[in-house]
């Protein structure tokens, strides 16, 4: 296990692959750890996947009240102690949210980006304030039917494995979780995500109940030049449901791009 101390706490991190290849960082989306990708990162051994829990997630720290431009630093600051130039983000949600904020802030730290079931704008004030009292007042238990219900296609539902995804939102810490929502509530990028100018790729899932695969295009649609694809049978953690198809839709560009 690794650590990188940042002002608010300890943030863990991982890192697996050969020291010489292209790195690659992967951020989470909302009440996931870096386990996230694991079934993808089976497939993809060449590479040098450096991932993170962002705060209130995993085995990192809390921290106190934050902006995706927080875990945007966060994420700066760990490319910097971990790569030794600039790399490929793959972010997925909040997690891609987090690289939309990096490559407008930051573009020197990135070759290009994956943008994965994410959008400027996710959900609404009035959606994440439900969300959240639902969580302080009856707890992530409340949440965590619905919670599947978008992560994945019916298929997946039916299978074992189910019930470990849906074990990793229960044991969330119900703080980290409401911190993100409420950072979630607070962020529209739209007018910076259309200042990206690093190659990007824009990846939906066409049955993802959180980011519907419309909302996912309208996002590449602001960034000049941004490629955009379906995940078939795939709701919101494509990496998780199909991670075959996911690797055979990201790693043309992470060849292409990935040093
Ligand atoms: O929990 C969800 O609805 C999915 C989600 C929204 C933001 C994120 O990171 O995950």
């Amino acid at each position: 296990m690794q650590v990188l101390n940042r002002p608010w706490g300890a943030m863990h991190y991982r890192i697996d692959g050969p020291q010489d290849g292209p790195a690659v960082v992967f951020a989470n989306s909302l009440g996931t750890d870096l386990r996230l990708w694991d079934a993808l990162l089976a497939q993809m051994p060449g590479i040098r996947a450096i991932r993170f829990d962002k705060r209130g997630h995993g085995l990192s720290d809390e921290g106190e009240e934050y902006s995706i431009a927080d875990l945007a630093e966060d994420c700066a600051a760990l490319i910097e102690a971990t790569a030794s130039g600039p790399v490929v983000l793959v972010g997925l949600s909040i997690g891609g949210m987090i690289a939309q904020a990096l490559a407008a802030a930051r573009p020197e730290l990135l070759r290009a980006l994956v943008l994965s079931n994410t959008a400027a704008k996710m959900g609404t004030a009035e959606s994440w304030a439900e969300r959240i009292e639902a969580v302080e007042t009856r707890g992530i238990a409340a949440i965590a039917d619905t919670i599947m219900e978008r992560w994945f296609a019916p298929k997946f539902r039916a299978t074992p494995e189910l019930a470990l995804w849906r074990n990793m939102v229960l044991r969330s810490s119900p703080t980290g979780y409401v911190a993100a929502c409420r950072a979630l509530a607070a962020t529209d990028l739209t007018r910076t995500t259309a200042t990206i100018t690093r190659p990007t790729l824009v990846v939906a899932g066409d049955t993802d109940g959180s980011s519907p695969a419309e909302l996912v295009e309208a996002t590449a649609r602001l960034i000049p030049g941004a490629d955009f694809r379906i995940i078939p049978e795939a709701g919101h953690l494509p990496c998780v449901e199909q991670p075959e198809a996911y690797v055979r839709t990201i790693a043309p560009f992470l060849q292409e791009h990935a040093r």
